[in-house]
């Protein structure tokens, strides 16, 4: 049974839509809650440190992690699982979101997380708004909060937008009364910890910080299977005496289920740095893969047989090299554009330009998706029904950040089609709100984010597949989720406006056996359909 997530209807409901204004300058979280603690915590080791028994005042160790979202409570919740010993409280502004965690009706898909999130939730796992709370009662602080591209002035398009994190760490430096280990598990701009201890320490009132990197690596998706089994966990730290004990204190959090030879340990300008390469890396050879599928597809031959003979080479591997619409979600594109403007600000153009191209071959891989759709339907698919299968940006998660079906979608919408989009994890609103707002709005936290004040009229939501293609002119895929591999495609078939199109963005269906039914089929990557070998000279 699918199940869609039901934050966005939630927080629709709860709060009064700020106006564009509003989201442009009321970015700064407010904390209500401000409490006045007597208790004064104290952190004493007992035990080796393999051993891991950290207490404070024998009460149990407490981690307060800010940020309740697709990493903040997934891997709380986990880390929660696995270390039965120590507390640990999600924090987050988002009382939508916090209501959520604290529902049946998680406020994020993925799979696995309810089972572990009902194991732990009560027991040493809670989420909560009182954000300064719990903050102040915390021994290490996780802060993973959104580092959005920012929008306006300086770097305007490329840099991170340190807002969050910024306000985060200035509410740390105000709560804290007692030492603190502060651990960036956003993703952020080489040197943010340098920047984050001037703030510490400029507003210090006696209180020693250590702050680490431990940037997270997990997958959307299959992030509970990542943080059971992650291939490293990344801890970079100072390497002064306080700056390693604080490294070796949370190691000693991992290695409670995490074999001590996969927690790496550097300084900490190579571990924020790591997490940008490492994104960069995976977005490349996407584009690389994608970049190849166009010379395949004017050659004749198949992106699946020339990535798997690319993948045989041990050098190389065989994962990740599935050509596809384009990448999405919301780290490839954000993360890349913050490596391009950290190299222009080191005077490093060249090395900028050369990761810039893996963003620009991402977007003509949309556009000449886009193209490949128009074209072959008579060069107009204006007023004509489009079935999009799929909007979230891969399968199995019902997130929508930075999806390529918002642009394809938009690109056929500028085509005048008429959408009826159907996915078995995003909302119609979710799907509204995408299709209206400006880019990189979405990545900021939800209850800022501007609503959609108007609906895209030429898109309708349908409840199934079957519903999506009934009367269309063409069917796209967009997401690959395992549900499209087994539908009945000749009833499908039966029911859609002849010629019957099929634009395959993920490579999911069997090519072959839908021609078979009739579908003129495009794939990506794969011999042209004869139908479409009269539109190569096409372009947009
Ligand atoms: N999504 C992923 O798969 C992934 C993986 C690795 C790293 N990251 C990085 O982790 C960070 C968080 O990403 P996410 O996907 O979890 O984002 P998200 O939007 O799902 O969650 C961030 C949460 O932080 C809250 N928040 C923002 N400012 C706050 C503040 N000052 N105080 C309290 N709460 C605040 C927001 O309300 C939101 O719920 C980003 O830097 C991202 O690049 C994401
Ligand atoms: O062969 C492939 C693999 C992926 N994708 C697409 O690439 C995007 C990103 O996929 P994936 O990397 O699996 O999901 P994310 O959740 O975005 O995870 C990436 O971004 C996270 C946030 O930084 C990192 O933590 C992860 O390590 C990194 O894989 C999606 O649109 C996929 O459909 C392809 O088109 N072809």
């Amino acid at each position: 049974m699918s199940r869609k997530c039901t934050e966005t209807t939630a927080h629709a409901m709860a709060a009064t839509p700020p106006s564009a204004l509003e989201v442009s300058f009321l970015r700064l979280p407010i904390y209500p809650q401000r409490h006045k603690f007597s208790f004064l915590p104290l952190l004493i080791w007992e035990g080796s440190s393999t051993d891991f028994c950290l207490k404070r005042n024998n009460n149990m160790v407490k981690i307060c992690c800010i940020g309740a979202g697709y990493v903040g409570g997934p891997t709380m919740a986990v880390i929660a699982l696995k270390c039965p010993a120590i507390e640990v409280v999600v924090v987050d502004i988002s009382i939508a979101r916090i209501n959520a965690w604290n529902s049946d009706q998680l406020p994020i898909y993925e799979p696995g997380l309810d089972d572990v999130v009902k194991q732990c939730r009560g027991k040493n796992l809670f989420f909560s708004h009182e954000v300064e709370k719990h903050v102040f009662e915390a021994d290490i602080i996780f802060v993973s909060v959104n580092t959005p591209t920012k929008t306006c002035g300086l770097g305007a398009g490329k840099a991170a937008d340190l807002t969050y994190w910024e306000s985060a760490a200035r509410m740390i430096g105000n709560v804290s009364k007692s030492d603190k280990i502060v651990v960036e598990k956003s993703t952020v701009p080489v040197r943010t910890a340098e920047a984050i201890e001037k703030i510490l320490t400029h507003n210090n009132k006696g209180v020693n910080y250590q702050i680490l990197s431990n940037p997270e690596f997990l997958a959307e998706g299959t992030a509970i299977q990542d943080l059971f089994n992650p291939d490293r966990v990344l801890i970079g730290g100072r390497k002064t005496p306080e700056g390693q004990k604080a490294v070796q204190t949370l190691k000693d959090v991992y290695t409670q289920w995490v074999p001590e030879d996969r927690v790496i340990t550097a300084n900490l300008w190579s571990a924020e740095l790591s997490k940008l390469a490492a994104n960069a890396f995976l977005a490349q050879r996407i584009s690389s893969v994608n970049a190849i599928s166009a010379l395949c597809e004017a050659t004749g031959a198949d992106v699946a047989e020339v990535a798997y003979c690319i993948g045989k080479d041990s050098r190389i591997g065989p994962k990740f090299l599935n050509a596809s619409v384009g990448f999405g979600g919301s780290c490839f594109q954000k993360d890349i554009l913050n490596l391009v403007y950290i190299c222009e600000c080191n005077g490093l153009p060249e090395v900028a330009n050369y990761w810039k191209q893996v963003i620009k071959i991402n977007d003509y891989q949309k556009s000449r998706f886009v193209s490949r759709v128009v074209a072959p339907m008579f060069n107009t698919v204006s007023g004509k029904k489009i079935a999009v299968l799929g909007f979230a940006f891969k399968k199995d998660t019902g997130d929508t950040r930075e999806t390529p079906a918002i642009d394809v979608c938009k690109g056929l919408l500028g085509n005048n089609a008429s959408i009826s989009i159907y996915d078995p994890q995003v909302t119609e609103d979710q799907i509204q709100r995408d299709l209206t707002m400006n880019k990189f709005d979405w990545d900021h936290p939800i209850h800022l984010q501007p609503m959609s004040p108007t609906t895209v009229k030429q898109v309708s939501v349908a409840s199934d597949a079957y519903e999506a293609a009934k009367g269309a002119h063409a069917i796209c895929i967009l997401t690959e989720w395992d549900e499209f591999k087994g539908l009945d495609y000749q009833k499908i078939y039966g029911n859609m406006k002849k010629p019957a199109f099929l634009f395959d963005g993920r490579n999911v269906v069997d090519v072959e056996k839908l021609r078979e039914i009739g579908f003129i089929v495009y794939s990506i990557g794969k011999p042209l359909d004869p139908w479409l070998l009269q539109d190569v000279s096409v372009v947009d």
